[in-house]
C-alpha cells in the first residue's frame, strides 16, 4: 500500500506523517511531498523510527514522484486561518493549490483514493471533482472531503459532557465542514440524553471548535495535532476498505447522490474502490432537521464557488 501526503512539511502533514509511520500496515510506503525544501529532511527524520514502513520525501514544484503508484493521497497543502478569518477567506490561495495538486493526481495516480483536508473543504472538494472530470478520470467513489475532525471533536466533547467511555462513544456528523454546515447528530448518541439547552450548546461548540483552536493559537495557525489524528483515522479506514475489511464506516463529505446537495457529509461504508455504499444518516430530531434545512443555501453556495472556479 502506498500513501502520499501532500503538504507533508506543514503542521498537519508532519503530525499525520508521524502517525502513519507508526500505524500503516507493515510493508507500506509513505511518500511525503511539499513545496518546502525541508520535506526530504522530514522523511529522513521519520525514517529513523524503527517500523516496517518506507518513507520517501520530495520537495519543489513537482509532486509526481510522490504520487506515482499511490493508492491513497491525503492533501493538507495550503494556508491555514488566522484569528478573524473564516475558512472561506482561504479560498483565494487554496483553490489554485488544490487545482494544481489534483491535476497532478489525475496525471500520476488516477485510480487513487483522495482525501482532501485543505480548506475550505466544502469548496475544495468541488474544485477537485471538476478537475478530475475535465481530466476524464472522475470516480465519485474515490474523492472525499475529510470531516473526521468534526467527528472526533464531537466524540471528545460528548464523552466529556456525559461521562461516557470516549473509546466507544459514536457521534455522526453530517453536512459539510464549516460553521452551520457542520451538524452533529446528538439525538443518535447511544446511552445519553441531552436537554434542549445541552443540544444547542454542544452543537455550537462542535461547529466553532476550529475557531476555538485558531483563537487559542493566536495567529500561529489552526488545528494540526487533532487534525493529524483525524486524518490518520480516516486514512487507515480507507486502507482497511481497500484491503477488503468488512464494515468500515466513516462520515465523509462525498458526492453520494444526496437529495440535499451535490456534496454532503454522511456515513459511508468503505471498500476496495472507495465508497462501497452511502448509508442513510437515519432519523433526525426536529432541531437537527431544521439545522440541516437551514444550512443548505450556504453549502450549495460553497459548492457552486468551486464549480465556477474551474468552469468559468
Ligand atoms: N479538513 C479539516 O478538518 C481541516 C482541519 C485543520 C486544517 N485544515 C486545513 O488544512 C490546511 C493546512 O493546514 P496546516 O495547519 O497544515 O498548514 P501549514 O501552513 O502548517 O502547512 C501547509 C503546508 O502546505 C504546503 N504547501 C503550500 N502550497 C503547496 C503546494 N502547492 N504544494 C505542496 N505543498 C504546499 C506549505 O509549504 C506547508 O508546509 C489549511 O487549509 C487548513 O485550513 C483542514
Ligand atoms: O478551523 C480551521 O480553520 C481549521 C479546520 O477546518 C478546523 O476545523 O479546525
Amino acid at each position: 500500500m502506498k500513501v502520499a501526503v501532500l503538504g507533508a512539511a506543514g503542521g498537519i502533514g508532519q503530525a499525520l506523517a508521524l502517525l502513519l509511520k507508526n500505524r500503516l500496515p507493515k510493508g507500506s510506503e509513505l511518500a511525503l511531498y511539499d513545496i518546502a525544501p525541508v520535506t526530504p529532511g522530514v522523511a529522513a527524520d521519520l525514517s529513523h523510527i524503527p517500523t516496517d514502513i518506507k518513507v520517501t520525501g520530495f520537495a519543489g514544484e513537482d509532486a509526481s514522484p510522490a504520487l506515482k503508484g499511490a493508492d491513497v493521497v491525503l492533501i493538507s497543502a495550503g494556508v491555514a486561518r488566522k484569528p478573524g478569518m473564516d475558512r472561506s477567506d482561504l479560498f483565494n490561495i487554496n483553490a489554485g493549490i488544490v487545482r494544481g495538486l489534483i491535476q497532478a493526481c489525475a496525471d500520476n495516480c488516477p485510480q487513487a483514493l483522495i482525501g482532501l483536508i485543505t480548506n475550505p473543504v466544502n469548496t475544495t472538494v468541488a474544485i477537485a471533482a471538476e478537475v478530475l472530470k475535465k481530466a476524464g478520470v472522475y470516480d465519485k467513489r474515490k474523492l472525499f472531503g475529510v470531516t473526521t475532525l468534526d467527528v472526533i471533536r464531537a466524540e471528545a466533547f460528548v464523552a466529556e459532557a456525559k461521562g461516557l467511555d470516549v473509546d466507544t462513544v459514536r457521534v455522526p456528523v453530517i453536512g459539510g465542514h464549516s460553521g452551520v454546515t457542520i451538524l452533529p447528530l446528538l439525538s443518535q448518541v447511544e446511552g445519553a440524553q441531552f436537554s434542549d439547552e445541552e443540544v444547542a450548546a454542544l452543537t455550537h461548540r462542535i461547529q466553532n471548535a476550529g475557531t476555538e483552536v485558531v483563537e487559542a493559537k493566536a495567529g500561529g495557525g489552526s488545528a494540526t495535532l487533532s487534525m493529524g489524528q483525524a486524518a490518520c483515522r480516516f486514512g487507515l479506514s480507507l486502507i482497511k476498505g481497500l484491503e477488503g475489511e468488512d464494515n468500515v464506516v466513516e462520515c465523509a463529505y462525498v458526492d453520494g447522490g444526496s437529495e440535499h446537495a451535490e456534496f454532503f457529509a454522511q456515513p459511508v461504508k468503505l471498500g476496495k474502490n472507495g465508497v462501497k455504499q452511502v448509508l442513510s444518516y437515519g432519523e433526525l430530531s426536529a432541531f437537527e432537521a431544521k439545522a440541516r434545512d437551514e444550512m443548505l443555501p450556504t453549502l450549495k453556495g460553497d459548492i457552486q464557488l468551486g464549480v465556477d472556479f474551474i468552469n468559468s
